[in-house]
Order: C-alpha cells, then structure tokens, then sequence
C-alpha cells in the first residue's frame, strides 16, 4: 500500500513558557523530523543564528515573500512579522517527516484552513501561572522591560485559544513535560496513517 506520508505538530504556547527548551529536549527522543524554520523580521537575539533558530530578514524582504505566495501563514506577532514557508514543509512531508512548527495562535488558526490542515495535530504549551512566565521572560534575560510586558499582555489573549487545539501541557517539570511531548509527537506520526483509510476500505469492497 503506497500513500505514505508525513504529519505535522504544531506547537504554540505564551512567549516564554519553554516551547523551544521543550524540542530541544524532544529531539533527543525522535528521529525523521524536521523543525520547519521560520522567517522573521524580528532581530536575532544573542546566539540565535540565522538559518538555525529563525531566517531574519528586513520587512521589505518579508512583503517580497508574501507576495510571492511563498508563505503557507505569516502574521504580525508582538509587532514583527513571522511566516512559515511552503515549500520545505511540502518537500519534509513528501519524505514522510515528523514536521514540527512552533507558531503562534494566529498561525494555528490559518494553517487549519489550509490544504495541510488534516496532518495537523497541535498542542498548546503554557506555565502553571502568568507570574511563572513573567519570572521565565525575566531570568531569560533577552528581551527588554518592555518587550517583556507586551508578550505577557499578549499571553493574556493567547490563552484563550487553548480549546482550538488537541493538546494542553504544562510546562511545569521539564523532564515530565518533554516525555508528554514525545508521546504527543508519537501519536501525530500514528495519526497521519488514518491517510490510508480509504485506500483499505477500497481494499475491502473489491
Ligand atoms: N504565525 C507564526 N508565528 C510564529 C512563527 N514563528 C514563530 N512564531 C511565534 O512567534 C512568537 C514569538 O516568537 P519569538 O520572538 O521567537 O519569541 P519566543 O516565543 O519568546 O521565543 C511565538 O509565539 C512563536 O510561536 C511563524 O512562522 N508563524
Ligand atoms: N520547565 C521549566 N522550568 C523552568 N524554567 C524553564 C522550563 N522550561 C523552560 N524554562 C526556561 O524558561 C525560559 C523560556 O524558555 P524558552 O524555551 O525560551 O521559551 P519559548 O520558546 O516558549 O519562548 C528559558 O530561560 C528556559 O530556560
């Protein structure tokens, strides 16, 4: 039986509740994915590395791509433009991988009218309280006094799309967190094989 093919995580989550320490951490416990890169207007901070963590650009560049149609969604997230391209996640499905996105709640909701929309299997990730992320943006020490206050303003928004999505994880022990991850990422890749319905059921009326 052929029509094989990848899934997609898609994980979003308030800036700082520790979605990218959680894929770190989930790395090491799968294999054939890929982690769908995004682009973005916002600065790099200290040790992200371009090609890496974001592609950066200049918000000339980023209208360019967007007119192109190169984005599967893009939106304007704490005032920077963040996009996810098309065309890897295609060619990363098309090899039957593991394609994780971490993207914000408006980024859920436009990949879920989307073609792709059927591969998804999405999570929200949050910390026990807003006082945690508050302390998590803090100690993280990358951004300024006021960046922080507009992500934890903004969180108070984000949270209300948690409904929208198949999972809900605290973020509270990394360790026991990161195993839920991994399991979640499990079922996902055992999900996309529900693809094959139709072709067993047309197996069967033959
Ligand atoms: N819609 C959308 N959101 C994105 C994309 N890439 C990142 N984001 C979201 O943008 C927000 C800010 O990301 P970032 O500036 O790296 O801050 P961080 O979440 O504190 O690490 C997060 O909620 C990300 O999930 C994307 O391609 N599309
Ligand atoms: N389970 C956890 N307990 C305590 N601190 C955490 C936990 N997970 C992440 N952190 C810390 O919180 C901060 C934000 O994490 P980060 O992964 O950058 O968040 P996000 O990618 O969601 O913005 C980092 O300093 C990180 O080390």
């Amino acid at each position: 039986m052929q029509d094989k093919h990848g899934a997609i995580l898609l994980i979003s989550g308030p800036s700082g509740c520790g979605k990218s320490t959680l894929l770190k951490e989930v790395y090491k416990d799968i294999n054939e994915y890929y982690f769908s890169i995004s682009t973005t207007t916002r600065a790099p901070r200290e040790g992200e590395k371009h090609g890496v963590d974001y592609l950066f650009c200049s918000k000339e560049e980023f209208e360019k791509d967007i007119a192109a149609g190169n984005f599967l969604e893009y939106a304007d997230v704490h005032g920077n433009y963040y996009g996810t391209s098309l065309k890897p996640v295609k060619e990363a499905l098309a090899q039957e991988k593991l394609v994780i996105f971490d993207i914000d709640v408006q980024g859920h909701d436009l990949v879920k009218k989307t073609e792709l929309a059927s591969y998804v299997t999405s999570v929200f990730i949050t910390t026990p309280s807003l006082k945690e992320l508050e302390n998590r943006l803090n100690n993280r020490a990358t951004d300024s006094k006021d960046v922080i206050e507009k992500r934890v303003k903004n969180a108070k928004i984000e949270i209300n799309s948690i409904d929208k999505y198949d999972y809900f994880l605290v973020n509270d022990d990394l360790s026991k967190a990161s195993k839920k991850l991994v399991s979640i990422a499990n079922a996902a890749r055992i999900k996309s094989t529900l693809f094959n319905k139709d072709l067993i059921i047309k197996e069967w009326m033959n």
